[in-house]
């Protein structure tokens, strides 16, 4: 056994655990860092990248087929899947050296391809190394969940790690669950030439505002995708090439291939947690509210703390916890500025409370403005009027935004910077947006909020007649 001792140890170099060895290394700190399998974890190799890329496929070939509404004939489109899944690839292979062991090695960061396992509540092995770390964090992601339905094991499925490889394109792909894998696979899919169903136990899009799930999920249909709802599977199984998904209320869905998108279940197992006493919840490794474990010098960060599951958070987690490390500072993760968005088409994107929330935690005191993307001039050229925005606010200021249409993901870039900066609706509606955008939805539902103020006021009204008569 080699023994090594450092300052940072990180367990996994997927989003969160990469940020933290750039970080902390080029701010002086020594560190080792541990990754089994892929560098650059599910975001670059089995999750966002290769998702969106696939994404991008689609809809290049749904634009094809839609394009007469502009002057330009509509083609059908001629799609190779498996060339799209080398555009997927080639995506992939183009982002990875950002997240390579020698762009790390280059930053002095010993990089150690191997497996962690706790030894004791300070000792790591890593393959034939024992290490020992003032500081250690745990980054090792999450895997997908495969939920024990009978049968299951018995036919051949893909998960998220598999279907990225799979170079045939399915006949009848189906999909079972209706989260943010579920549908943007969906749509991905159906573009492609698939047939889609999504089979899914409660409601498609469950964490999002019911509103905005159901526009999107309206564009999913309406373009082919069958979606069952409130559909839990009960068994699946094999007919010859045929594969059955049979639910809880009888029915069946036949197709050729299956996809989990079930949800996903943290990193953990390798991990021998209790020799380090650290303690778990039902969804990964418990925390306080600066990511320490139960053990104080072992940090969790990412999908492993069980909290979201977003690259952009692991990101943020990485800052919380290099700012305590490295400095001892005093640093707490919030979530209520933290946005998310599922990439279909329409896109749906939020920050903050949803409607529903907003008003549960602030009764009379919320107000909920929103703005329609058919209002939009932009949105009209270019034929995507589908959506709205919906701002929700409480004394002036936004505790939460819901997105749904054309660039939702980009728009709520402007919510998220308002809600960390505590600003008011005042200071949106102050910006000037170049005409036309769709980003003037967000000064416009601004405005939104100020309109009743300013037009249905009669004191306003008042004061304007009386200075009217009086200046010249
Ligand atoms: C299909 C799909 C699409 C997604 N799309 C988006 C998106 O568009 N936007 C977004 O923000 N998020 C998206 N996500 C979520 C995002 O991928 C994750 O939230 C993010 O990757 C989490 O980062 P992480 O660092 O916690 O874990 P990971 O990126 O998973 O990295 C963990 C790493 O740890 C390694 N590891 C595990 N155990 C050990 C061990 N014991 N020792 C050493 N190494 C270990 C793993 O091999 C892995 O490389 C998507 C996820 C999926 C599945
Ligand atoms: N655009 C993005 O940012 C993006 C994209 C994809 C994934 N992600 C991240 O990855 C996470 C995981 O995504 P996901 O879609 O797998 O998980 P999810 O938990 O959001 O959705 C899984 C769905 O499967 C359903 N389900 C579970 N078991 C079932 C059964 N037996 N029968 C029918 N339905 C069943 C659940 O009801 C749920 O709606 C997301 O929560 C998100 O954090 C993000």
């Amino acid at each position: 056994m080699k023994e090594l001792k450092t300052d940072i140890l990180v367990i996994g170099a997927g989003s969160g655990g990469l940020s933290v060895a750039a970080g902390a290394s080029q701010m002086g700190a020594d560190v080792i860092l541990l990754e089994g399998h892929k560098m650059g974890g599910d975001c670059l190799n089995f999750g966002c990248v290769p998702s969106k890329a696939l994404i991008a496929s689609g809809k290049a070939a749904f634009n094809q087929a839609h394009s007469a509404v502009f002057g330009v004939a509509d083609v059908a489109p001629q799609v190779s899947y498996a060339a799209a899944k080398d555009h997927v690839q080639n995506v992939i292979a183009q982002i990875e050296p950002m997240d390579s062991q020698d762009r790390f090695e280059g930053f002095g960061v010993k990089v150690i391809r191997e497996y962690g396992t706790f030894l004791s509540p300070t000792q790591v092995q890593a393959g034939d190394h024992v290490i020992t770390a003032r500081r250690v964090v745990i980054a090792t992601g999450s895997s997908p969940l495969v939920p024990p339905i009978p049968g299951l094991n018995k036919v051949p499925f893909y998960t998220n790690e598999t279907i990225f490889d799979l170079r045939d394109k399915p006949a009848h792909l189906l999909i079972i669950g209706g989260g943010p894998i579920g549908v943007e696979m969906a749509q991905a899919h159906v573009r492609l030439g698939s047939k889609v169903t999504v089979i899914e136990g409660m409601q498609a899009l469950g964490k999002d505002d019911p509103g905005a799930a159901a526009v999107v999920l309206e564009s999913l249909r309406a373009e082919g995708v069958a979606i069952h709802e409130q559909a839990m599977v009960a068994q699946i199984r094999r007919k010859d090439d045929v594969i059955e998904v049979v639910t809880e209320n009888g029915d069946i869905h036949a197709g050729s291939h299956l996809l989990l998108a079930a949800g996903r279940k943290a990193n953990i197992e390798r991990l021998n947690l209790e020799a380090a006493g650290i303690d778990r919840i039902r969804t990964g490794i418990k925390t306080d509210e600066s990511l320490r474990t139960t053990n104080r010098r072992v940090y969790a960060i990412g999908d492993v703390a069980g909290g979201m599951q977003f690259t952009h958070v692991a990101g943020y987690h990485a800052g919380i916890i290099i700012r305590s490390a490295l400095f001892g500072l005093p640093s707490k993760a919030k979530t209520a500025h933290i946005p998310w968005a599922t990439y279909t088409d329409p896109e749906l994107a939020q920050v903050g409370v949803t409607e529903e929330q907003a008003r549960e935690q602030h009764g009379d005191k919320v107000e909920i403005v929103r703005f329609d993307y058919h209002h939009n001039d932009r949105a009209i050229s270019e034929r995507k009027t589908k959506g709205f925005i919906k701002v929700m606010v409480v004394k002036g200021r936004p505790v939460g935004a819901t997105i749904v249409g054309h660039q939702a993901g980009e728009l709520i870039n402007l919510w998220s910077l308002a809600l960390a900066n505590n600003l008011k609706m005042g200071q949106i509606a102050a910006m000037v947006s170049p005409y036309p955008t769709i980003g003037e939805l967000n000064k416009r539902v601004a405005g939104a909020y100020f309109s009743p103020r300013l037009f249905e006021n009669q004191t306003v009204k008042r004061v304007v007649r009386f200075v009217q008569r009086w200046i010249p």
